[in-house]
C-alpha cells in the first residue's frame, strides 16, 4: 500500500471510531483528533455557532481600529463584519493577569488597502478586491499585523513617513519596493512566471531582450524583493509571535525569515494550485523555491492534490523524503498539509436583509424579470476561461433557440494586472467574443450577454448572487475559488445552480452539490447549462442544500484558526522531539580536547561524509551528480596533515569496495577499512581480512538474480557486487519508481532466496544491501583497533576518540562501541563473543576516569582469541596486559553527518561541514 493511501485509510478508520478525547492532555496523538478537539471544545464553549448573531469581540477585528467602517457605506455593515466573527481566543495572561493575545504577523505581496496619495503628506486608503483579502478579513482571534506592499511607488521620505504613520492606524506596516523591482519582481516574476506556470498555463521561451521573460533578472529581483520583505517583519518581529506568509509572490520568505532567526515560527500558506511535478520540474529556479519553502515549519495549500503534488515535486526535484505528513529535509522535518479556504458566510448572508441590497435586489429583479439570469464574477485573467465560458453559452444558444432572448449571462471582469501584456490580449479577446455573441443572438432591445469591465462593491455583488438563477464558474486551474462559495451563501432563498469548473480547488469541497464541468469542452459546458435551467426545484434544493451546510461551517475564521493552530502545534511538537535529536557536534570542544591529548584515533566514514556534493555550478544546476563519490578537493591538505601527525591514527572506513578507498586515499599516510570493516590496510601495506570466518557465501547468486531482474526494470539502477556483500542502488532513477521497486526487491528477497540465508538486509536512503549476518562497522571495529594497536605497537593508549560519518542504522553500532557511557551493546556480542571482555572493559573503564592506574588495570585487554591476533602483520610482541584505550567521556566524539535520529551523540549538517571541521582541526594542529 502506498503512503498516501495508507494516510487515507487511517484517517477513515478514525473517523469511523468514536473518538475519545483526554481534555487533560497537552498534545493529542494525532493530527486529526487535535482539530476534533478543538471544534468540540469550542462548540462546548458557545463560541463556535455559524449562525449566532452576537456581537463579536472588537478587538479581534482585522483592520478595524476605533471609528473606522473601512471603506463600507454604512455602519449597518460595519457592525456585520464585527458581528459575523467570532474568537476563538488562543490568549495568555501577562504578569498582571490580563489576557495577552498571541501576535500574528500576516505577510501577503499587498496589503489589504490601496493608498492613495492626496498631498505630500496625505493618504487615502481604499479597501483592496481580491481572495486572499477577503478570506484575511475573517482571521480573528489574534492581535493581528498586516505586512506587505502599499500598492503605490513612494520615493520621497515625507511620502513614505505619512504613509507609514496612516496605515498603522489600520495596524498594517508597508514594505515599500520601487518601481523597478515591482516591475521585474511582480509584473514579471509573480505574474508572468509564477501564476501561468502554477496554473499549467506553461512557461514562455526565454527571451532575455524582453524584460518581460528574462528569467534570471527577473527571478534576482523577485529574491531581492522578498528579502526586503523579510527585513520588515524582522524589524516588527516580537518572540512568541507566528508569522504567516502568504501565496506565491513570498516562496523565497521562509528562507529569509529563518536567516534572521531560526526560531520564528513560520508558516507559508499558497493560495494557486500547486501543479504536478511534471510541470512544476520546468521552472528554472524550481530547487531553489522548493528549499526556500521547506524552511517554514508548516506549508498548507487548498486542496489536497497540491499537498500531494508539492510533496512529490520534493522527492523528484530536491530527491527528500516525503511521507503523507510532510517533507525531511537534511534532518529538518517540515510539515504539509491542506487547509481548505472558506468565506466569511455570515457576512454574506446577513448582507442580504441590508436595505441598500434589498434595494438592489428589487432594482435587478425588474430589470431582468421574465429571464433566467446566468452569473460569472471573475478577475479578468486567462486562469478563470472567460473565453471558454462565452463561447459555451454561445453553443447553448446555438443548440436551444428556444432559450433566446429568456436568457442572460452577467459577466463581471474585474480588470487585474493591466500592465502584463497578456492580460491586455485578454480584454481585447474576450471583448471580441462578446460583440460578436451580442451581434449574433442579440435584438434591438436585448442583448445576451452583458458583460462589465468593473468591479462592484459588496452590495451589488449580494445583491448579483441573489437574484441569479445560475452561477457560472469555468476556471482554467483555480486555488479555491471564493465566488462559488459566496454564490452559495447567497442562494437560500433562490436555491440557484452553480455550474463548477472540476479544476478549481472548490470543486473538492462543492463538487458533490455542483455540476462539475471541465471548461475545455465547451459541448459539455453547454449541455450543462441546458440541465441546470431545466433543473426541478427539488433537485436544485437537495443539491443546494449540501452547498450551504459546507460553506457556512468551513468559514474563512475557521480556516485561518486551524492554520495558526496547526502551526503552533507543529512548533511544539517539533520542540518535543528536537530533545531526541543529538545536539551539534562541538567544534570548539573537540578542536580543544584533541590538542591536549596524546593519542587519538580519528575514524572518518566515506560517502557523504568525506565526499564532494558535486554542485560544480551552483545555483546553476541541480542535475550534475557524481557517478561515483570523490574525496573533496578541499581535504587533501588538511587530511594529509592530519595523517602525518604521530600522535594521530586516521581511519576511513566504508561500506565501498577496496577499489574506492584506494582510488581516493592512497597518497596518505592512512588506515582503510572497506566493505563495512572486513578488509583492512594501512596504505603501506596490502590488504588483510579482518573476518576470515565467513564463509558461507551461498545466498550470493540467488540474491545477484533478483537484483539482476530489479536492475533491467528500473532504468537507471545498478548494482555492485562485493566480497560479502551485494547492493542495489537506485539513486540515478527515478526516486519515486526506485522507491516502489526498492520495496517490491525486498518482498522478493525476502519471500525468495534469502528467506532461510544467513545474511542481514540493509535499507539505505537508495539502495538495498544484502550482506553476510553480522558484517557491520561496529562489529568490525574490534579486530581493526587490535591490527592498528598492533601494527604501530603503541605503547601509550588511545586518550581521543572522534568518529564522524553518514552511516547506516546497522552500522552505527560503531558509535555505541566506544561509547564510554554507554552499557555493552548486545548485538555487538551476539556477534562475536570474543569481543565481551573488551566490551566490558571498556564500559567499566567509562565509570573512572583517566589515569594511569585505570589504564592498566582497566583499560582495554585483548582477549586470547583471533581477534587480538594481528592477521598479516608480523609482529610478534604482543599486548598482553597493557590496555590500548583511556577514553574518558568527554575525549569521546562520535558524530553523525545529516541525521537527525542517530545513535552519535552529535551531529553534523552535511558533508561540507565535515570539510569545514577537518580543514579547521588540521590548522590548530
Ligand atoms: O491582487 P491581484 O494580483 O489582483 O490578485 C488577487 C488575488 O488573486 C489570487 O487569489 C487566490 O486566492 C484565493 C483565496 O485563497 C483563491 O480562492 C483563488 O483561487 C486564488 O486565485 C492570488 O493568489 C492572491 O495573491 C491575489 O491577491
Ligand atoms: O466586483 C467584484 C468581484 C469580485 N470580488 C471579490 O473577489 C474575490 C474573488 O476571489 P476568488 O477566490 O474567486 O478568485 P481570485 O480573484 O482571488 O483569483 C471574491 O471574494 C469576490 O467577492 C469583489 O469584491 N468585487
Amino acid at each position: 500500500m502506498c503512503l498516501w493511501m495508507l494516510k487515507f485509510s487511517v484517517t477513515q478508520n478514525k473517523h469511523m471510531l468514536p473518538i475519545k478525547y483526554d481534555f487533560t492532555s497537552p498534545i493529542l496523538t494525532t493530527r486529526l483528533e487535535r482539530p476534533l478537539r478543538e471544534r468540540e471544545l469550542r462548540e462546548c464553549n458557545g463560541c463556535y455557532n455559524p449562525n449566532e448573531d452576537a456581537i463579536g469581540n472588537k478587538e479581534s477585528d482585522l483592520f478595524l481600529s476605533e471609528g473606522d467602517s473601512w471603506g463600507f457605506t454604512s455602519d449597518e455593515e460595519f457592525l456585520e463584519v464585527i458581528a459575523a466573527a467570532r474568537s476563538f481566543s488562543q490568549s495568555s495572561e501577562n504578569q498582571d493577569g490580563i489576557p495577552v493575545k498571541q501576535r500574528l504577523l500576516v505577510v501577503a505581496n499587498k496589503l489589504p488597502v490601496s493608498a492613495v496619495r492626496k498631498g505630500a503628506d496625505s493618504w487615502q486608503l481604499e479597501m483592496s478586491v481580491g481572495g486572499l483579502v477577503t478570506a484575511v478579513l475573517g482571521v480573528k482571534g489574534f492581535e493581528t499585523r498586516w505586512i506587505g506592499w502599499p500598492g503605490v511607488n513612494v520615493s520621497d521620505e515625507v511620502g513614505r513617513r505619512a504613509l507609514t504613520k496612516k496605515l498603522s492606524e489600520k495596524r498594517c506596516i508597508p514594505v515599500f519596493l520601487n518601481e523597478d523591482i515591482v516591475h521585474q519582481y511582480y509584473n514579471g516574476y509573480c505574474n508572468n512566471i509564477l501564476w501561468p506556470h502554477l496554473h499549467y498555463l506553461g512557461l514562455q521561451p526565454e527571451d532575455r531582450l524582453a524584460n518581460t521573460r528574462c528569467f534570471e533578472s527577473q527571478f534576482d529581483a523577485y529574491i531581492k524583493a522578498n528579502e526586503m520583505f523579510a527585513a520588515v517583519v524582522n524589524e516588527h518581529y516580537g518572540e512568541g509571535d507566528v508569522v504567516w506568509c502568504h501565496d506565491y509572490h513570498l516562496m523565497f520568505l521562509p528562507k529569509c525569515l529563518k536567516m534572521y532567526n531560526k526560531n520564528m515560527k513560520v508558516g507559508w500558506f499558497l493560495h494557486t494550485p500547486f501543479p504536478s511535478s511534471e510541470i512544476y520540474r520546468t521552472l528554472p529556479s524550481r530547487s531553489e523555491l522548493l528549499r526556500s519553502i521547506l524552511a517554514a515549519d508548516l506549508v498548507g495549500f487548498h486542496t489536497y492534490d497540491y499537498v500531494r503534488h508539492f510533496v512529490s515535486a520534493c522527492t523528484r526535484v530536491l530527491g527528500l523524503e516525503g511521507t503523507p505528513e510532510g517533507v525531511e529535509d537534511h534532518g529538518k522535518f517540515t510539515h504539509v498539509a491542506a487547509f481548505p479556504i472558506g468565506i466569511d458566510s455570515n457576512r454574506f448572508i446577513r448582507a442580504l436583509e441590508l436595505p441598500q441590497v434589498r434595494s438592489h435586489i428589487k432594482e435587478l429583479q425588474e430589470r431582468f424579470s421574465g429571464r433566467k439570469v446566468m452569473l460569472g464574477v471573475d478577475r479578468l485573467d486567462m486562469i478563470k476561461g472567460i473565453p471558454q465560458k462565452i463561447l459555451a453559452f454561445e453553443k447553448f444558444l446555438e443548440e436551444n433557440p428556444d432559450w433566446h432572448n429568456k436568457v442572460v449571462l452577467l459577466q463581471i471582469a474585474v480588470p487585474t494586472r493591466t500592465d502584463v501584456p497578456e492580460y491586455q490580449k485578454l480584454t481585447s479577446q474576450v471583448h471580441e467574443i462578446v460583440g460578436r455573441i451580442n451581434g449574433r443572438f442579440g435584438t434591438l432591445t436585448a442583448v445576451p450577454i452583458h458583460h462589465l469591465d468593473r468591479s462592484l462593491d459588496f452590495h451589488a455583488l449580494c445583491a448579483l448572487y441573489a437574484v441569479t438563477d445560475i452561477a457560472l464558474v469555468t476556471s482554467l486551474r483555480d486555488g479555491m475559488n471564493l465566488v462559488s462559495y459566496e454564490y452559495v451563501a447567497c442562494q437560500s432563498s433562490k436555491k440557484g445552480v452553480l455550474i463548477l469548473s472540476e479544476f478549481a480547488g472548490a470543486a473538492q469541497s462543492l463538487g458533490a452539490g455542483a455540476i462539475l464541468v471541465n471548461p475545455w469542452n465547451i459541448t459539455e459546458m453547454a449541455a450543462s447549462i441546458a440541465y441546470a435551467l431545466n433543473m426541478p426545484a427539488d433537485e436544485r434544493e437537495k443539491r443546494h442544500q449540501h452547498n450551504f451546510t459546507h460553506v457556512t461551517t468551513h468559514t474563512a475564521q475557521e480556516w485561518a484558526e486551524t492554520f495558526v493552530s496547526e502551526l503552533n502545534h507543529t512548533i511544539a511538537e517539533s520542540q518535543s522531539t528536537t530533545k531526541q535529536v543529538p545536539p551539534l557536534f562541538p567544534v570548539r570542544t573537540a578542536i580543544e580536547n584533541y590538542l591536549k591529548s596524546n593519542n587519538r584515533l580519528i575514524i572518518l566514514g566515506f560517502n557523504a561524509t568525506l565526499t564532494d556534493s558535486g554542485d560544480y555550478l551552483g545555483r546553476k544546476s541541480d542535475q550534475i551528480k557524481e557517478m561515483e563519490f570523490r574525496l573533496h578537493p578541499d581535504l587533501k591538505q588538511p587530511l594529509e596533515k592530519l595523517c602525518n601527525d604521530l600522535k594521530t591514527t586516521v581511519m576511513v572506513i566504508s561500506g565501498s569496495d577496496r577499489s574506492i578507498l584506494d582510488n581516493n586515499f592512497r597518497r596518505y599516510n592512512i588506515w582503510l577499512a572497506a566493505e563495512n570493516g572486513m578488509f583492512l590496510r594501512c596504505t603501506k601495506e596490502d590488504w588483510v581480512t579482518t573476518i576470515p570466518e565467513i564463509s558461507n557465501m551461498e545466498w550470493v547468486d540467488s540474491v545477484k538474480h533478483v537484483f539482476e531482474y530489479f536492475t533491467e526494470r528500473t532504468p537507471r539502477s545498478h548494482f555492485e557486487v562485493r566480497q560479502a556483500s551485494l547492493v542495489w542502488n537506485y539513486k540515478f532513477a527515478d526516486i519515486e519508481f526506485g522507491r516502489i521497486q526498492a520495496r517490491d526487491l525486498l518482498q522478493h528477497l525476502w519471500t525468495g532466496p534469502i528467506s532461510n540465508a544467513n545474511v542481514d538486509v540493509v535499507q539505505g536512503g537508495r539502495s538495498v544491501e544484502v550482506r553476510a549476518a553480522g558484517l557491520t562497522k561496529g562489529a568490525a571495529i574490534e579486530r581493526i583497533l587490535g591490527n592498528i594497536v598492533h601494527y604501530k605497537r603503541m605503547k601509550t593508549p588511545i586518550d581521543y576518540v572522534l568518529c564522524i560519518g553518514h552511516f547506516l542504522g546497522k552500522d552505527e553500532d560503531i558509535y555505541k562501541f566506544f561509547d564510554p557511557e554507554l552499557p555493552p551493546e548486545p548485538t555487538i556480542m551476539a556477534r562475536a563473543e570474543v569481543m565481551r571482555p573488551v566490551k566490558v572493559a571498556v564500559s567499566k573503564f567509562a565509570a573512572s576516569k583517566s589515569g594511569e592506574e585505570a589504564y592498566f588495570t582497566k583499560g582495554l585487554r585483548p582477549s586470547a582469541t583471533s581477534v587480538w591476533q594481528p592477521t598479516s602483520y608480523n609482529d610478534s610482541s604482543p599486548q598482553d596486559g597493557s590496555s590500548v584505550l583511556d577514553l574518558s567521556s568527554e575525549n569521546y566524539f562520535s558524530c553523525a553527518v545529516s541525521r537527525t535520529q542517530s545513535a552519535a551523540r552529535y551531529r553534523l549538517g552535511s558533508a561540507d561541514n565535515v570539510v569545514s571541521f577537518l580543514k579547521e582541526l588540521a590548522w590548530c594542529s
